[in-house]
């Protein structure tokens, strides 16, 4: 099998144009030919292809009228000189191809490579090409695509979709944009993409998430000139395997004051859940004291649940007062309502200037009314409340291109902003991180306020807000993926997160301390070569 995604591929995140410069800069300054590139792609692509599917039966390679279709000639070439049942075709014609990829198309024909013309075939062989592949071999559409895959790219996307092979994207799904993670149109859903150079941003969220499947890097030995080129990466890609040796360890002589008092304002009428999730979550972050200021009838169900909390009903905004003196860090919005007492409570939240996690429904009143004045939040809006947030009018909007959503909200409203979603944005306006990997049994309520609750209690544990978010959502994601081994993902609940807590925060505490005691770099490699 080939690594998993989380231990194999590089940080550095880039956006298409920026791949497309390091590639003209490792052709024209470095002085390897472009054809040289596209023929280590096409090994690479061959060679983790035969990894994961060592007798792939009979292969489908589709190849479009760019460098994506020379790589799939090459592709194609390989399997056929390695004795591999070959169909190529031609989605656009060749007549159209130029350069390299021209010169790769010649090169497959001179090794025996029978290329069909996607426009000669009738209806019958089309269909029976889709029936009888064991694999499918994406070379139609790389960097080079722009908007929405015309005629007939769309047509043959939505075959491959429909068909029962799996595919296998070279370099990005064909129709995806490879910087925003958008598809504009018909997209392929890849079981492994193969990609190149530069690890393209769009892989790894949004849409790109969801269709890149398992995503193998390759940098066709082009890492000595990464640095020369000037080319800067647009984020940094990171996951719970590699911060988790990076976790504080904690000195025996600890006492609670040292991990922050934590206020939770959360929970109006009929939320009472949110409050409970968001606060046991951070009870079982690790934050030393966590007070909850819900509505009096919550108080009850809090503590019977969990006794740890401090819970206390408050009916006045002016009943947080005292409260918000004595907390060190505070979390305000999971199930707050946007009633009246929920605005009392956010307006005080707000005017104390302590540091805070802003989420759910106190991002709904500060698109609203609220303007936050110091710059010491983290917001965690979900692609709706972003779009609020923004004015825009949707979700779609802010999908688009969700990096420089969460930019402009940043920019606008200061602080730390943690865009939600497949592929989740963090930045501060200097750094901007992007977390790799979804669970799609995260997509039910409660998880929201469950990640809330381990930010605010990370935050009072670590050096910044973009740390605490960071570690909190790789976290978030690593619990519900481990969660998920005995739950699946329709039964997967928030309280499994937070039962998955403790046992992932341990292993993450061994490491931790083993790192520190024995000084070891690249702790994970070493322990999972154990
Ligand atoms: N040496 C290198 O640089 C290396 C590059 N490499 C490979 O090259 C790839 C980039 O190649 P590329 O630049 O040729 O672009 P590519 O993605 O093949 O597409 C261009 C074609 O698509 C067409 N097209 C565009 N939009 C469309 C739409 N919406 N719907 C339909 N058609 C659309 C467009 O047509 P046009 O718009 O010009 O009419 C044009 O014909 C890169 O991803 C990697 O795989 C590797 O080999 C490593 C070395
Ligand atoms: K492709």
């Amino acid at each position: 099998m080939i690594p998993a995604v989380s231990r194999s591929l590089p940080e550095s995140l880039y956006s298409a144009d920026a791949v497309r410069a390091i590639d003209r800069y490792v052709i024209g300054q470095c002085q390897v030919p472009g054809f040289e590139l596209m023929q280590r792609a096409a090994s690479s692509v061959f060679r983790n292809m035969i990894k994961v599917w060592p007798e792939p039966g009979r292969l489908l390679v589709l190849c479009g009228a760019g460098n994506n279709g020379g790589d799939g000639y090459l592709v194609a070439a390989s399997a056929v000189r390695h004795g591999l049942d070959v169909d190529c075709v031609a989605v656009t014609d060749p007549e159209r191809l130029k350069g390299d990829a021209l010169k790769a198309y010649q090169a497959a024909v001179g090794d025996g490579v029978g290329v069909r013309l996607w426009r000669e075939l009738d209806e019958g062989a089309r269909a029976v090409l889709f029936a009888t592949a064991g694999l499918i071999v994406d070379g139609m559409l790389g960097t080079g695509v722009t908007g929405a895959p015309r005629a007939p790219f769309d047509d043959l996307i939505r075959r491959c979709n429909a068909s029962l092979a799996p595919v296998l994207a070279i370099d990005l799904p064909s129709g995806l944009d490879a910087t925003t993670g958008h598809a504009a149109g018909d997209v392929v859903r890849a079981v492994v993409t193969v990609t190149f150079i530069g690890l393209k941003t769009g892989l790894l969220t949004g849409q790109g998430s969801g269709c890149s499947g398992q995503v193998v890097f390759e940098s066709l030995e082009t890492e000595p000139f990464l640095d020369s080129c000037g080319e800067q990466p647009t984020a940094r890609r990171v996951d719970w395997w590699g911060l988790r040796s990076r976790l504080p360890v904690r000195s025996a002589a600890a006492h609670k004051g040292h991990f922050g008092h934590l206020l939770i304002v959360s929970g109006d009428r009929g939320f009472g859940g949110a409050a409970l999730l968001a606060a046991e979550a951070a009870i079982r972050s690790g934050a030393g004291l966590v007070t909850l200021a819900t509505r009096p009838e919550h108080v009850m169900p809090a503590l019977a649940r969990c006794p740890s909390v401090m819970a206390q009903g408050v009916i006045h905004g002016s009943e947080l007062v005292p409260m918000l003196s004595r907390a060190s860090i505070v979390v305000c919005g999971p199930g707050l309502g946007q009633s009246s007492w929920g605005q009392q409570m956010l307006q005080q939240v707000v005017t104390s200037g302590k540091p805070q996690v802003l989420d759910a429904d106190a991002l709904n009143l500060l698109s609203q009314r609220v303007p936050v004045t110091a710059n010491n939040h983290i917001l965690t809006p979900h692609p709706g409340e972003a779009a609020r947030l923004l004015g825009m009018t949707s979700a779609a909007d802010v999908e688009e291109d969700r990096v420089a959503a969460a930019i402009r909200i940043q920019q606008e409203y200061g602080g730390t902003v943690l865009l939600k979603g497949a592929g989740t944005v963090i930045t501060d306006g200097r750094e901007t991180i992007i977390i790799s990997g979804g669970n799609p049994g995260m997509a039910t309520g409660g998880m929201g306020d469950v990640l809330s609750g381990m930010i605010g209690s990370l935050l009072a544990q670590v050096a910044t807000p973009l740390e605490a978010a960071t570690l909190a959502a790789t976290l978030h994601l690593a619990c519900a993926d481990r969660a998920s081994e005995s739950k699946g993902y329709m039964g997967l609940i928030p309280t499994d997160v937070i039962d998955t807590l403790p046992l992932m925060l341990a292993e993450a505490e061994r490491l931790s301390e083993r790192r520190l005691r024995e000084g070891l770099q690249g702790i994970d490699d070493a322990v999972d070569g154990e």
